[in-house]
């Protein structure tokens, strides 16, 4: 197959050539006997982006999201490759857990890693015994699942990470920073309704990069390939990178703060929470100019029935993976990103970081893996139009450039309407 007239994010405009899901040439390329061809018309062609942080909810919360639903979610954002956390039931933190997880993983119609989970009772010998994609998200707080672990069980974590050449990722909040008082006494509302600003008063930024210096600290020690997971913060990211670790950022803290609260309510509420507009435009400008590493969704979903309780009661977390290219492509096209920053911090970087030669370029020998988008097509993003099974979105009227096809591997997995029969592979095997 010879993918003709596409633009890349550099500008240049090129032929692509396709062989068994592989790319075999980039260039000026003739047609060869009986190939076929796809038009780009000289429409942006991007590596499939690589999500390293989804909560695809399964085994444990299929009403919340499946393999299935949350891998086409993806796919219709030009997403072809993800990486799932620990946190469902049984949670993935032995062996056990990591097969009961890919047996299910293998509905998943875009490619996946599965990342092994720490808790009290884990079974480190059996899950490293699994190729796992990353440790983690390790979680230094409790979020949903309640997952949070002491520095101890921290340490000895990430030494046997260091050990068997596993990244570790960290949801980076220190508990013994956060406001009680912020969530005391009559909070008030339900849903929408919710005074949700309480909950970024309650998780303080402050609680952000002491933790951070403190898994970077760990990653000294140990030796362990540190990233921290969903920065949120400015202080956050530039802990991490003094410190030597990666680090990612969520469409969420992009392009939402605490001013968009008081109409999202519960269904803004996350950890690590919103943040200020201050602090929300001193991520972006740490994303335009290379500070931040990768963008990953930490695609969360949570139905609309419990979102739409009390502030304390409605579970932390929102769904992204279906809109964060589309939303950096619409920043793109308003002139905040270059279309350059977009592969990068989408594709190439979380390629180079987590170890996937194979992924994440446009380039000889690299995976098929390539969405085609037109820049001239942005449009309003709607939660009923999306595919993940929650059904809501919080960046509903945003602006965002969907792709007219999503490709995996050379099979094309979403052509603007459909899904293709298409079976993604863990990339880790
Ligand atoms: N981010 C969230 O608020 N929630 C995540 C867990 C997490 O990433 O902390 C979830 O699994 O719901
Ligand atoms: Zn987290
Ligand atoms: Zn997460």
């Amino acid at each position: 197959m010879r993918i003709a007239n596409a633009t890349v994010a550099d500008g240049r405009v090129v032929d692509v050539r396709v062989e068994d899901g592989r790319i075999t040439a980039v260039g000026d390329l003739d047609p060869v006997a009986d190939e076929a061809t796809i038009d780009a018309d000289e429409n942006l062609l991007l590596p499939g982006a690589i999500d390293v942080h989804v909560h695809f909810r399964e085994p444990g919360f299929e009403h919340k999201e499946t393999w299935e639903t949350g891998s086409q979610s993806a796919a219709a954002g030009g997403v072809t490759t993800v990486a799932d956390q620990p946190n469902t039931d049984p949670t993935t933190t032995s062996g056990e857990g990591f097969d009961a997880k890919a047996e299910r993983a293998a509905k998943s119609c875009i490619d996946y890693g599965i990342n092994g989970g720490v808790t009290p009772d884990w079974d480190p010998e059996s899950l490293f015994d699994r190729p796992l994609f990353a440790l983690g998200e390790v979680f230094l707080a409790d979020s949903t699942g309640d997952m949070g672990i002491d520095a101890d069980l921290f340490e000895s974590a990430a030494k046997r990470a260091g050990e068997a050449g596993v990244p570790v990722t960290v949801h980076a909040e220190d508990a013994d920073l956060f406001d009680d008082a912020a969530i005391e006494g009559d909070l008030g509302g339900i849903g929408r309704d919710a005074d949700a600003d309480a909950w970024s008063a309650y998780r303080r930024a402050e609680a952000e990069a002491a933790a951070v210096e403190r898994a970077v600290g760990v990653g000294g020690e140990t030796g362990a390939q540190i990233h921290i997971a969903h920065t949120s913060t400015p202080e956050g990211v530039d802990a991490a990178r003094d410190g030597g670790a990666t680090c990612e950022v969520t469409p969420h803290h992009l392009f939402l703060s605490r001013d968009d609260l008081s109409d999202l309510g519960t269904y803004g509420r996350m950890n690590p929470p919103l943040r200020s507009e201050e602090r929300r435009e001193a991520m972006f400008e740490r994303l335009a100019d290379g500070r931040i590493d990768v963008v990953a969704t930490d695609h969360a979903p949570h139905t609309t029935d419990e979102k739409d309780q009390s502030l304390l009661d409605a579970p932390s977390g929102v769904p992204g993976v279906e809109t964060m290219v589309p939303l950096l492509l619409g920043a793109a096209v308003d002139g905040d990103l270059s279309l350059e920053r977009v592969r990068d911090v989408v594709a190439t970087n979380p390629a180079d970081i987590f170890d996937l030669p194979q992924k994440g370029r446009i380039e000889a020998g690299a995976d098929a893996d390539l969405a085609l988008y037109d820049l001239d097509a942005a449009r309003e993003i709607r939660g009923d139009d999306l595919h993940s099974k929650c059904g809501w979105t919080p960046f509903e009227g945003f602006t965002g450039v969907f792709p007219e096809w999503t490709m995996l591997r050379g099979e094309m997995v979403w052509d603007g309407e459909e899904f293709g029969d298409v079976t993604g592979e863990n990339v880790r095997e």
